[in-house]
């Protein structure tokens, strides 16, 4: 018996305290309070198939997918969303621009969880609220006409959500799980799957690869009732290169061996790299330098990589959580302000 579990046995805490169940709305019942009107779908699903076409090396742009860390405060990221839709249309003939929006955030430890779990970032946990906001907020920035990318942490928050996406992450940790695995087999989008943060590629390979085979799982239903499910499978998916514990891993012969990698195992070859993460030391001012590494290999001609991630706000950098928030700086990873993000991605389309 370790100490902490010792402990908690001699003062009979682990006893008096119960796990605590509160009822929430089912996916269904949430999407039918804020639904997707059919013009929406269709676009919806257009943008999905961009996506697709740029890692399926059928369309030679760019992809880029930038935003938040986390979206904590629905004004700064609809203000952070009309700028990158009306930048999208100037730089449409080389770039497709995807919106991050996270509002689910995996922690090493423990830490604020995002928007959907904490929407109040007070610790009260308002989940009902969070996903009703979560939402909202995805479906205001998707009616600005931008496509949406979000990581998927909690399968059971995925059928809130899922309509509203053009792509979505699986997080380096928890790429080697096969409840995320089995949730990607039956997802109708494109998915990346982020290496290990210890750097390895092999788990996102594997994760890929089970992901494109049909699986039966437990899971719920869109009601909410537990069921048995059984997926297609998805074929469209890919590998994001987000560095590890040993440092970057978006050089030449590091996105060689990923490739290599891939393509012996008779998956998509072509990749994305996060400039930020493991691969910029989260020091947002690496990022840039990431770009411009993927921008060399691009113009020699090696089209592995066809996307790039980076993390950015209204305002550069980071800040704790406090009652006095600055507008438009991130409550988790430091982010890349939009001004220098405007000019990477105007000098990215100029080529
Ligand atoms: O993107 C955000 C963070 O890198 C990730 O959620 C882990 O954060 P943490 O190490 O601060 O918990
Ligand atoms: C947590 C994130 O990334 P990773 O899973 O690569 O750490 C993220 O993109 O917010």
């Amino acid at each position: 018996m370790n100490a902490s579990v010792a402990t908690l046995a001699e003062t009979g805490e682990a006893q008096d305290q119960e796990t605590r169940h509160q009822r929430l709305p089912s996916p269904v019942a949430l999407r039918e309070t804020l639904p997707l009107e059919t013009g929406l779908q269709t676009r919806i699903r257009q943008q999905r198939q961009a996506v697709r076409a740029i890692l399926n090396g059928e369309d030679d742009r760019l992809l880029v997918i930038t935003g938040p860390c986390s979206l904590h405060d629905p004004e700064s990221a609809l203000e952070y969303g009309q700028r990158l839709a009306g930048l999208a249309e100037q730089v449409s003939d080389s770039l497709l621009l995807v919106m991050r929006a996270y509002v689910e955030k995996p922690r090493t430890t423990v830490g604020w969880k995002g928007l959907l779990y904490d929407p109040h970032l007070d610790g009260r946990h308002d989940l009902a609220t969070g996903l009703r906001l979560s939402r909202e907020l995805l479906r205001d920035l998707a009616r600005l006409g931008l496509p949406l990318a979000t990581e998927l942490l909690n399968p059971l928050a995925a059928s809130y959500l899922s309509d509203l996406l053009a792509w979505a992450a699986i997080g380096a940790r928890t790429t080697e799980s096969q409840i995320h695995r089995e949730m990607v087999s039956g997802l109708p989008l494109p998915v990346g799957f982020k290496n290990g943060t210890d750097g390895s590629v092999t788990v996102a390979r594997d994760a890929m690869g089970a992901a494109a085979h049909g699986h039966t799982h437990l899971g719920l239903d869109d009601h909410g009732h537990p069921a048995l499910v059984q997926t297609p499978g998805n074929a469209d998916t890919h590998l994001v290169l987000r560095g590890g514990h040993q440092g970057p891993n978006y050089q030449e012969e590091q996105v060689l061996a990923a490739r290599n990698a891939l393509e012996s195992a008779g998956l998509n070859p072509r990749l994305v790299v996060d400039c930020s993460h493991a691969n910029s030391g989260k020091d947002p001012a690496r990022q840039p330098l990431v770009l411009e590494e993927v921008l060399r290999q691009r113009r020699q001609g090696d089209s592995t990589v066809v996307g790039v991630m980076l993390e950015s706000h209204l305002n550069g950098g980071n800040q704790p959580l406090s009652e006095s928030l600055r507008y438009g700086v991130s409550v988790t990873d430091a982010c890349l302000s939009w001004a220098d993000t405007e000019a990477r991605l105007l000098q990215l389309a100029r080529g």
